[in-house]
């Protein structure tokens, strides 16, 4: 293990990963060529290991030190500062390995740490232990690819293509199988604004979905589609995994997951209560 994360890129972390620690890693993948979807490739491309994550509140004070007059003045008399900050522990070390080709649905109540773990995998939040290891740039749905309500679609679709580090030429060629895509027609000539949300969520896994991907991470943009969207984003999403990438993919829509994924993980309260077969995981999760 130490040497694979030594090869991949470490996104953000306090102290490297502690090469002696029990990494638990996805069943060995069967050869090749036997369940050619359903079975990752055997590469690793990110690298969760005993990953912690805190927010940090500012200024949020219990019910006894909440903001009135008469908590200030004691405050004041006591010559204390503001109310102490407070820490939101939301992932409490979560280590798994994902391989090319994996599609991963992440289930768990509100408030588990799905979007927090997404996150982090994005690279979008520094760890306070652990480490996140990825081997290509992570791609968060939505954030990437951040879209300007008072711009067009069309302006959108052009920055966003920027945004990923397409040329010209490819944004050129991208740019009809997009608005295809995304079902807007003719409001791609209207600014984001007046889209629903569903229009708006399409129009942006249209987008982030016309690139390549090493790793792509979804956090619910599929819940927001009728019934055809989401046929045509789950066989995109196919594609991105028999094009080698890894899928991650967070929905509360469960029928979605196992549609999609090869493998679940079901976080609870910040921790891995269970990793494997989206079936059993599904079911056992239905019943936890
Ligand atoms: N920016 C933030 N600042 C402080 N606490 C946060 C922040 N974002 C999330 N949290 C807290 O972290 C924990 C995990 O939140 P997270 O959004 O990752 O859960 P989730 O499983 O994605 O929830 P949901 O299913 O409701 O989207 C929760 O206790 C939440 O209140």
């Amino acid at each position: 293990m130490a040497e694979l994360t030594k090869e991949l890129s470490q996104v953000k972390g306090d102290k490297p990963a502690d090469p002696g620690k029990d990494v638990r890693v996805h069943p060995n993948p069967e050869p090749p060529g036997k369940r050619p979807l359903d079975v990752p490739t055997g590469t690793p491309t990110v690298i969760v290991d005993d990953l912690h994550i805190v927010y940090r509140v500012y200024g949020a004070a219990s019910d006894s030190e909440k903001g009135n007059a008469v908590n200030a003045l004691t405050r004041l008399l006591k010559r204390q500062g503001r109310p102490q900050m407070k820490e939101v522990h939301a992932v409490k070390g979560v280590t798994f390995v994902a391989y090319h080709g994996d599609a991963i649905g992440i289930v768990g109540r509100n408030g588990s740490g799905k979007s927090t773990l997404l996150r982090a995998i994005a690279g979008l939040l520094p760890p306070h232990e652990g480490a996140v290891y990825t081997d290509g740039q992570p791609s968060l749905l939505g954030v990437n690819a951040a879209l300007m309500r008072e711009l067009t679609g069309e302006r959108n679709i052009v920055l966003g293509c920027y945004a990923m580090g397409m040329t010209p030429n490819e944004v050129k060629e991208k740019y009809q199988e997009i608005v295809d895509f995304s079902g807007i027609d003719e409001f791609v000539q209207l600014p984001m604004s007046t889209y629903s949300s569903g229009m708006g969520a399409r129009l942006r896994f249209a987008i982030s979905s016309a690139k390549t991907h090493d790793v792509l991470l979804i956090d619910e943009a599929l819940a927001t589609g009728d019934r055809e969207f989401r046929k045509k984003s789950e066989e995109r999403i196919r594609q991105i995994r028999e094009s080698a990438g890894t899928v991650f993919l967070v929905a509360h829509d469960l029928r979605v997951i196992e549609e999609t994924c090869n493998r679940v993980i079901w976080l609870h309260k910040g921790k891995i209560k269970m990793d494997g077969d989206p079936k059993e995981v599904i079911s056992a999760y239905n019943k936890g």
